[in-house]
């Protein structure tokens, strides 16, 4: 589905992303950990052309993103819920769904806003209410239901539980293995490491903007070095 081969990305002179190498297989679920300032938001920013890596190559079903733009990339099958949220404040939470509502030509999955509602169901109670009338957890919802409304055959997730209540984190859980359930592929970033372990099929951990570990969810949750080494738990 898609395939990092020697990312490197910099924001200015700063060359954060050192030859990242990843992939995410067609209905995967990758988590991508690290500790703060690991480059993980780099690495989902430059898959969104939101930063454009000087080296290397980023296929996805075979067509290469790097040069593209973040609205082609987008087009091309690419969703992106950021870290923040980012849900239009002025706007309802009706309003935020229908400017996101678009037709794909490549996806399988075609999401109307009902099928967003019945995801969330909150979402239909409060569709009136503006954006910033909404909690942490429904803006959560908001933003990853305006990513499925672009009905993308991929999905980047940039800390979704980020500043969340750990009952609200363990709703986003259970919301993203529905999603996961659909067959769409996703790579998420997470800081999380319970939550990241429970969706994920893989695992990968970033330090200083290269890829240092790659495995599976319970390999890392046993490997007490690797958690202290490169997550400080
Ligand atoms: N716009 C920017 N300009 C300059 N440097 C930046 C910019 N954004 C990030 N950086 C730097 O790039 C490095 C990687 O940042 P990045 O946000 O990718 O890390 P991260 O692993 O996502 O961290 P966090 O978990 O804190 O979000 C950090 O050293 C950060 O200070």
């Amino acid at each position: 589905m898609i395939e990092l081969k020697e990312v490197h990305s910099y924001y200015g002179h700063s060359h954060i992303l050192h030859g990242v190498n990843l992939k995410v297989n067609k209905g995967q679920c990758v988590a991508l950990l690290g500790r703060n300032g690991a480059g993980k938001t780099t690495t989902i920013h430059s898959i969104a052309g939101l930063v454009v890596p000087k080296e290397g190559a980023i296929a996805f079903k075979d067509k290469e993103l790097i040069g593209k733009t973040p609205n082609h990339i987008s087009k091309a099958g690419v969703g992106l819920v950021p870290q923040g949220r980012r849900v239009f404040s002025s706007l309802t939470v009706k309003e935020n769904l229908l400017i996101a509502e678009r037709k794909s030509t490549s996806s399988e999955k075609q999401w109307t806003i009902e099928e967003i509602y019945q995801l969330f169901p909150i979402l239909k109670e409060r569709e009136e209410n503006m954006g910033n009338e909404l909690s942490g957890g429904q803006q959560q919802m908001l933003a990853i239901g305006r990513a499925l409304l672009l009905n993308p055959d991929f999905l980047l997730m940039d800390e979704p539980s980020e500043g969340l209540a750990p009952v609200i984190i363990e709703q986003i859980k259970n919301i993203i293995l529905d999603v996961k359930k659909t067959g769409l592929s996703m790579l998420i970033v997470e800081q999380n490491i319970d939550l990241a372990c429970c969706v994920a099929d893989e695992v990968i951990i970033l330090n200083k903007g290269e890829v240092v570990w790659q495995g599976l969810p319970n390999e890392l949750l046993h490997n007490e070095e690797l958690l202290k080494v490169h997550l400080g738990v």
